[in-house]
């Protein structure tokens, strides 16, 4: 069976007036459906560049990424997009209406149609009572709910997260990342998540893909992270083969 999404040699830059910046280099990875595969590494060495191109809205400048088998080449609703930042809903629609807005922007669905949908998937996420309310008037954690919601109702071929949860503080943060995992565990959608944290890559991930500083090249892919960090005491174990794996050219440079 051919991977859900593909990304094989890619090298992405940015070209700036001044200056060429290479964000990434050859870099190449799969993801299979139902993955919750983690881009992990450093700031800077190019998580959300790599994101951002899966997602459409950067070209290669060599190799290729293919979903489905197709290849990438601007932004589609097969693939959603979820920030790091709070104000990524619209501020002058209401939770509801935020959700529905991709359904009806899209035409994938009719108006009655896509306020089911998008009712169902806010009571996924526990928003149930806020339904009506206006995004000011919520949580940094309801907010990112609400984006998850609008972008898990889309119902894409993969959801592309970039540290939805590294604004939040830490209780919030845990609670988020359970929500998550229990969405997942309903429904069994594809993720592609970037984060910068060890702990939160073990906690959300089943594969790992670790990224050298920049420019980013893979350094190793972590498999069968639920089976690894299953066991007792192996999640801390882990996190410290991770850790020394990301940093071992930092440690030998001083
Ligand atoms: N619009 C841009 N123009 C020029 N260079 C950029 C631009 N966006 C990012 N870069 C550079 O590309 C490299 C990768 O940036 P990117 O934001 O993808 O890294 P990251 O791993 O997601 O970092 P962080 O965890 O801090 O968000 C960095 O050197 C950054 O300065």
């Amino acid at each position: 069976m051919s991977a859900l999404l593909d990304v094989s040699d890619v090298t992405l830059r940015y070209k700036t007036s001044s200056a060429v910046v290479t964000a990434t280099e050859r870099v190449s990875f799969t993801v299979d459906r139902s993955d919750r595969f983690v881009l992990l590494g450093p700031s800077g060495c190019g998580k959300s560049t790599l994101l951002k191109a899966v997602g459409g809205y950067m070209k290669p400048s060599e190799g290729k990424m293919r979903i489905s088998g197709r290849e990438i080449s601007e932004p589609g609703a097969d693939r959603m997009m979820i920030f790091q930042e709070f104000d990524q809903l619209l501020p002058w629609k209401t939770v509801l209406e935020n959700v529905m807005f991709p359904l009806l922007m899209t035409r994938k669905l009719p108006r009655k149609e896509a306020e089911m949908r998008a009712r169902a998937y806010i009571e996924k996420v526990s928003l149930t009572r806020v339904v009506d309310a206006y995004p000011h008037t919520l949580s940094g954690g309801m907010k990112q709910r609400v984006a998850i919601a609008r972008g898990m109702a889309m119902e894409p071929d993969i959801l592309l997260m970039d540290e939805p949860f590294a604004a939040l503080d830490a209780l919030t943060r845990r609670t988020c990342q359970d929500e998550l995992l229990q969405l997942w565990a309903e429904t069994k959608f594809t993720v592609l998540f970037v984060t910068h944290s060890i702990a939160e890559a073990i906690k959300i991930g089943n594969r790992i893909l670790l990224l050298s500083p920049h420019p980013g090249r893979v350094k190793a892919e972590v498999v069968d992270v639920d089976k690894v960090s299953g066991e007792d005491g192996s999640a801390a174990r882990l996190e410290k083969q991770i850790h020394d794996l990301l940093f071992a050219d930092t440690a030998t440079a001083h």
